[in-house]
C-alpha cells in the first residue's frame, strides 16, 4: 500500500494486522516513539488521524489517552499496547491483561499527601476528609477499606462521615491550597511538583513504570506479538548496556571476571601475546566509568566502550 493510499482509512484495512495501542501524548508518547523507531516499526501517520498503518510490518498503530489503553486492551478492541502499571491497576483489568514487559521509563509512585503544615500522618488520618485525584478508582477502593477499618474499630456499621474522593484530570497538587481538598493522591516523581506545593507524602499506594500489555487471550494465538515484544526489548537492553572489552593477563583473569560477570558470562578469546587474553562483555552504561576504573586498577590494558545499537538476549 502506497502512503497516498494511507490517508482515508476503512475497517477493512485493519484487517489481518496487529492492533497496537500507543499513548498519544505527554512523556510516554515520546519514549514509545523511540522504542519503535528502534524496533524498526515504521509507519505513516496522516495529521490528526488516530490510527496509522505500519509500512514494513502488518500492524496498525491506534494512538489513546494512556488511561484508556487499559480497558481497550483487555476488551480486545486493540491486541497490545503501552500504558503505566498505574493506568492498569486503576482501570481494574489486571485480569483481562497479560505485562509482557517492563519498560524501564515512567517511573514514579503514586502517593497520598498532605499540607506539610497539617497533622495527617497516614492515610487512616484522612478517613472522612476530602480527596482529590486523577485514580477515583483506586482511591474509592482505599478509602473504602480505610473507613471500614475505622468504622470497625469504633463498633460501628459504618463511618458517620466516608471519605470524599473528588476527581481532577491535572494539576491535583492545587488542590489543598485552593480549599477544594484536604488532601490528594497523585504521582511523584523527582518530588519537584510536591514540594513546590508544600505537600508531603505520607504513603505510597503504588510504584510504576511504562509496560507493554497483552490481551490476555491473544498473546499465544499471534507469534507476532512475540516478534514485537523481542524487539522492543531488543532495544530497552541496547539502551541499558555497553559492550566493554578489554586484555588482561590471565593471572588476572579472575579479578577481571568478578568486575565484569556479565549478563551470563564474559567471551574470552586467546591473544597472540602469551599469558594474555581478551574480555568481551555488557556492562551497564551508568556503571561504565566505574568498571573502567575498577579494570585499570588491576591493569587490563586496552579497555574500549562500545555503543549497542540493538540487542537480542535470552
Ligand atoms: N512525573 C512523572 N514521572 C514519570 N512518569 C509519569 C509522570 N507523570 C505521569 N507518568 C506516567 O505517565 C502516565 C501518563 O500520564 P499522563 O496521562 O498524565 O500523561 P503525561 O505524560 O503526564 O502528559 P500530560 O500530563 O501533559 O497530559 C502515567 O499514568 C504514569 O504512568
Ligand atoms: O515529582 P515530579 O517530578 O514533580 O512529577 C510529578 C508530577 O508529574 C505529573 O504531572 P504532569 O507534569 O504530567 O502534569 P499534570 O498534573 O497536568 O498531569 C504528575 O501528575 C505530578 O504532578
Ligand atoms: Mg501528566
Amino acid at each position: 500500500m502506497s502512503s497516498a493510499d494511507l490517508t482515508s482509512l476503512h475497517a477493512s484495512d485493519l484487517h489481518e494486522r496487529l492492533l497496537f495501542a500507543i499513548p498519544k501524548k505527554g512523556r510516554l508518547n515520546e519514549q514509545v516513539m523511540t522504542l519503535l523507531k528502534g524496533a524498526d516499526i515504521q509507519f505513516y501517520r496522516k495529521n490528526r488521524m488516530d490510527i496509522a498503518l505500519s509500512t514494513n510490518h502488518p500492524i496498525a498503530l491506534v494512538f489513546l489517552p494512556a488511561a484508556d489503553i487499559p480497558q481497550f486492551v483487555a476488551d480486545g478492541n486493540v491486541d497490545i499496547g503501552v500504558t503505566g502499571q498505574d493506568m492498569v491497576a486503576e482501570a481494574g483489568v489486571e485480569n483481562g491483561v497479560d505485562e509482557l514487559l517492563r519498560l524501564g521509563f515512567g517511573k514514579c509512585r503514586l502517593c497520598v499527601q498532605v499540607p506539610v503544615s497539617s497533622s495527617f500522618k497516614s492515610a487512616k488520618d484522612l478517613v472522612g476528609m476530602r480527596i482529590a485525584t486523577s485514580f477515583t478508582g483506586l482511591v474509592e477502593r482505599h478509602f473504602k477499606e480505610l473507613d471500614q477499618q475505622v468504622a470497625k474499630e469504633k463498633d460501628l456499621k459504618s463511618v458517620e462521615n466516608p471519605t470524599i474522593v473528588k476527581f481532577l484530570s491535572g494539576s491535583v497538587e492545587a488542590s489543598c491550597t485552593l480549599g477544594l481538598a484536604d488532601a490528594i493522591v497523585d504521582l511523584v516523581e523527582s518530588g519537584e511538583t510536591m514540594h513546590a506545593a508544600k505537600l508531603h507524602d505520607i504513603e505510597t499506594l503504588l510504584t510504576t513504570e511504562a509496560v507493554l500489555i497483552c490481551n490476555r487471550n491473544k498473546h499465544i494465538m499471534n507469534p507476532l506479538i512475540e516478534r514485537v515484544k523481542r524487539r522492543i526489548e531488543g532495544v530497552i537492553v541496547a539502551q541499558k548496556f555497553v559492550l566493554c572489552t578489554y586484555n588482561v593477563s590471565r593471572a588476572k583473569l579472575v579479578d577481571a571476571v568478578k568486575i565484569t560477570p556479565g549478563k551470563k558470562a564474559p567471551t574470552i578469546s586467546s591473544l597472540e601475546t602469551e599469558g594474555w587474553v581478551a574480555v568481551s562483555v555488557m556492562i551497564q552504561k551508568n556503571q561504565a566509568a566505574d568498571v573502567m576504573d575498577e579494570l585499570e586498577d588491576i591493569g587490563a590494558q586496552d579497555i574500549l566502550i562500545t555503543q549497542i545499537t540493538n540487542a537480542r538476549m535470552n
